[in-house]
């Protein structure tokens, strides 16, 4: 049956290139065992087929993986081929279907009443949150790096990026930095820890099949308690507002009351009724979500590469005197110096090219399209290759080196550097996650030089140690030099370094 219904699928999709397909398994055999492998063989097949498009088969599930210009142009464009792909399920449980894995007219809608919540306005009371936080993070890593020790920068950017999203949130203190220990605290990192798992198990993914799991009952647990959680806190903000004792706009300076993103929702109308508490719960889980895991990701790897390209890091120091002055270092930037910050921009862009949070992004063809020529079949899922577009040297020369300055000198066309990606369902949070990534690493870098974790693995010649994007005979050559604190990519929903990002903190003062 499955083999009949996927024949005229099979037929049409014949057409792009991709690895020989075996019956029954398609090429589910060949993508390695563990989620590191999964990646490089997504890069080994990218360069055997032409750094292009190519197709794959999951079972009887096709897939094509999307490089081509052409085709990031068309889907990022299209304001129907907007429903996501399978893997994004696996949120539903946690997240229902809130912003980020809705789709047709409920997304629309909710699109349209959300984006007044990233209003420029808005975003300065978000900043005091960022900086707030920021401030304790550094005392809090002056603890961890004490003694010249190497420590896992990773976990630690995870506690921060929750605090800030918490707070920015739903206006509540969770304080994980400090409680990390705590049952909720345990809570969000084990439901990132199990999507991540289930998006590399053929059988966990399955709803079905994953009732049968040993770690089912705890799973069940935690999407309680998170659920639980956020209930609770939308309950009584929602009191405060009836009680006026909670901000109601961002006008309310007078008192001094922070607006956070639960407070834009509160006031919000969808075909001019409130948000029912459903809805409400949706998209505050969903802004959590989307908004910590991918920072931490981000603000990671930016640091990751500060302490690996020193002369890079003495650049920035460089501006963060330039901008704060010299008696400045030790305060918090304003909203206005951050934007100053020009080459921690062409840093940030950098880093987002080599290790974009999001390195792909899936959807799913509810019908047949015809993009630039070829015919798609209904029922395939699209993956566009974000991280693949970074390595592309027809693009981006070298792209091995990390050269903050290639975007001053060559700014790459409008679907050639896509991580925050584009069009109609591009990411909502962009200036939330830009601002964040840069109040706490400018705040880093002013505070701390970051070092390796071992001095020798400094790059001296601008190269970075990731051999992902390399051609498979050049990459297995290189692969033999790696170190064991050179991190091992991985491709979840949010890239993150499989091994921890290790590294070392020296105290400016
Ligand atoms: C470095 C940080 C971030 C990166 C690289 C990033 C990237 C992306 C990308 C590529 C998408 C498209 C996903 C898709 O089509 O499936 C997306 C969507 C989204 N992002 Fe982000 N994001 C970041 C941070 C944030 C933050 C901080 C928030 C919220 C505070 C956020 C909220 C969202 C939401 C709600 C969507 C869904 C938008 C929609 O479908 O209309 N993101 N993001």
């Amino acid at each position: 049956h499955l083999e009949l219904k996927s024949l005229r699928r099979r037929r049409i999709l014949n057409q792009f290139k991709g690895p020989k397909v075996l019956p029954i398994v398609g090429n589910a055999h060949q993508l390695g065992k563990t989620p590191p492998e999964i990646i490089e063989q997504m890069f080994d097949w990218w360069h055997q087929h032409g750094r292009g498009n190519f197709r794959y088969w999951i079972g009887y599930y096709p897939n094509l993986m999307v490089t081509s210009n052409k085709y990031f142009e068309f889907i990022l464009s299209s304001q129907t081929l907007i429903t996501k792909a399978e893997v994004y399920k696996l949120t539903h449980p946690w997240l229902g279907l809130g912003l980020l894995t809705s789709t047709g007219s409920k997304w629309f809608k909710h699109r349209k009443m959300i984006t007044p919540s990233f209003h420029f306005n808005v975003l300065q009371d978000f900043h005091e949150v960022m900086n707030e936080k920021s401030t304790q993070f550094i005392s809090h890593l002056k603890q961890v790096a004490a003694g010249d020790s190497i420590f896992d920068f990773q976990e630690q950017a995870h506690y921060l990026t929750l605090d800030i999203i918490c707070d920015t949130a739903m206006g509540v203190t969770i304080n994980a930095m400090e409680n990390r220990d705590s049952e909720l605290v345990h809570a969000f990192k084990d439901m990132c820890y199990n999507i991540k798992v289930r998006t590399f198990s053929s059988w966990k993914r399955n709803e079905t099949l994953y009732r049968f799991a040993s770690d089912y009952p705890a799973y069940l647990k935690t999407v309680k308690m998170l659920q639980d959680f956020t209930h609770d806190v939308i309950e009584q903000r929602l009191k405060a507002h009836k009680e006026g004792t909670a901000a109601t706009s961002q006008s309310d300076e007078f008192s001094r009351k922070k607006l956070v993103f639960l407070d834009t929702l509160l006031a919000a109308t969808v075909d001019g009724r409130p948000l029912t508490s459903q809805e409400l719960y949706e998209e505050v889980s969903t802004f959590i979500f989307a908004g910590h895991d991918t920072t931490t990701s981000a603000i990671s790897f930016a640091v990751y590469l500060l302490s690996r390209h020193q002369d890079e890091q003495r650049k920035l120091y460089e501006e963060q005197r330039e901008v704060m002055g010299d008696s400045g270092l030790s305060r918090e930037a304003t909203f206005q110096e951050i934007s100053q910050m020009k080459y921690l921009d062409l840093f940030i862009k950098e880093a987002q090219r080599i290790y974009p949070s999001v390195p792909f992004v899936g959807r799913y063809t509810e019908k047949d399209y015809v993009i630039d020529g070829d015919l798609v079949p209904k029922g395939t899922t699209l993956h566009m290759g974000l991280m693949m577009l970074g390595y592309d040297d027809r693009v981006f020369k070298e792209p091995h080196k990390f050269r903050p300055e290639r975007f001053e000198e060559q700014k790459p066309g409008p679907f050639e550097y896509v991580p925050f990606s584009a069009g109609p369902r591009n990411c909502i949070g962009q200036k939330f996650a830009l601002l964040e990534i840069k109040t706490v690493v400018s705040k880093i870098i002013r505070h701390f030089q970051v070092l390796p974790a071992l001095d020798e693995l400094e790059s001296k010649d601008g190269y970075i140690s990731t051999t992902l994007g390399y051609r498979p005979e050049e990459k297995k050559k290189r692969d033999l030099q790696r170190h064991k604190y050179d991190p091992i990519l991985l491709a979840a929903m949010s890239l993150k370094s499989e091994n921890g990002i290790y590294l070392r903190l020296k105290k400016r003062f």
